[in-house]
């Protein structure tokens, strides 16, 4: 009896605890079949992935970004791959109104939303700080304010339907590498913003789960026209990323590092040994084909 309660019933602890969080960490391309989700930056890149493996497990999408004969692009073939439903609100970012008018819509045709993924960017070069200080101004409010706004907008439809907010960033929004200060200051400022409001809704008792995307090198268009003169080494696929990141926000996970080994490595060695990271990253650049606008 003794040796019962001393291995049996640990054992069975053990082993209920493992198909309880191996049994939570199961994801089901049916757990996003009828749910609502708005994309933004769906026009191309990864956002556009997104949208598409969204549609075949039968979501319904809004989509956004500026070019409004993308999105129309984008939204048929949504709508041929098996979504719910799917519409699109073109506009900029820059602009303070766009957020609430994407929640309007959003509260006006499905009356709630389930999943929020922020993923657009405003355009930034590849090089060294010019000096552009109203760049960096309307680059932080494209990346960085409109995400506050659409996420506190979002937020009473999310409480009721316990739903996820998805924040895509980049290993250069936790670790500053160069040629990237404005974009780099917009993402570290999503991490601040995000991860503090996380620890709010926790306190509150809030179900509304908060996922950080850490990306590295993806090969979208637009990312191997900026830096493949620079950088010699071979992005990750964009369909790949593209459902990872839609994993991790309906497993409610705290953060992705997407590609998994590359980046954890790169935060590991960042905590250990942040000069010899910085040596290694500068080595591996192709310093001489940098662009001086
Ligand atoms: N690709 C990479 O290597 C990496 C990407 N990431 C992150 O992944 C996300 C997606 O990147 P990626 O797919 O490469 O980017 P893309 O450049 O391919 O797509 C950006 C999207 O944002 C839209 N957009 C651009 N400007 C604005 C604006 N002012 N207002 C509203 N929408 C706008 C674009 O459409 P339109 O021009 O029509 O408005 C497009 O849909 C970003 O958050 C990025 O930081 C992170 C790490 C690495
Ligand atoms: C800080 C480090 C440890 C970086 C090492 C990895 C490098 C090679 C990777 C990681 C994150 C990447 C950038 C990114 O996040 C998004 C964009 C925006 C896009 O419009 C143009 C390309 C750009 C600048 C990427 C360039 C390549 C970066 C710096």
């Amino acid at each position: 009896m003794g040796r019962l309660k001393k291995i049996l019933i640990p054992s069975l602890g053990l082993v209920l605890a493992f198909w309880f969080y191996s049994a939570r960490d199961t994801f089901k391309p049916e757990m996003l079949r009828g749910k609502r989700v708005i994309v933004t930056g769906a026009s191309t890149g990864i956002g556009e992935q997104m949208a598409y493996h969204l549609a075949r497990m039968g979501s319904h999408v809004l989509l956004t970004a500026r070019t409004e004969a993308r999105l129309q692009n984008v939204v048929e073939r949504c709508l041929e791959l098996g979504a719910a439903s799917a519409r699109y609100i073109s506009g900029s970012m820059a602009s303070p109104s766009l957020p609430e008018e994407v929640l309007r819509e959003a509260e006006n045709t499905w009356g709630g939303l389930d999943m929020l993924i922020l993923n657009h960017i405003g355009q930034s070069s590849f090089t060294f700080f010019s000096g552009d200080v109203g760049h960096v101004r309307t680059l932080m409010e494209t990346n960085f304010v409109s995400y506050v706004a659409l996420a506190t907008a979002a937020l009473p439809l999310l409480k009721e339907s316990e739903g996820s907010i998805v924040v895509v960033s980049s290993i250069a929004g936790k670790i500053a590498g160069p040629f990237t200060a404005p974009y780099s200051a917009t993402k570290f400022a999503l991490d601040g913003f995000f991860s503090s409001l996380r620890q709010e809704l926790i306190i509150d008792k809030v179900n509304v789960s908060i996922t950080l995307c850490i990306l590295g090198y993806i090969n979208t268009e637009s990312a191997v026209r900026a830096v493949s003169h620079v950088i010699p080494q071979t992005p990750a696929p964009k369909e790949e990323c593209a459902l990872e990141i839609i994993r991790a926000g309906a497993l409610r996970r705290r953060e992705l590092h997407y590609p998994s080994p590359a980046v954890g490595s790169m935060l590991l060695l960042r905590s250990l040994a942040p000069e010899l990271l910085d040596s290694l990253l500068l080595s591996s650049y192709r310093l001489e084909n940098v662009r001086r606008t």
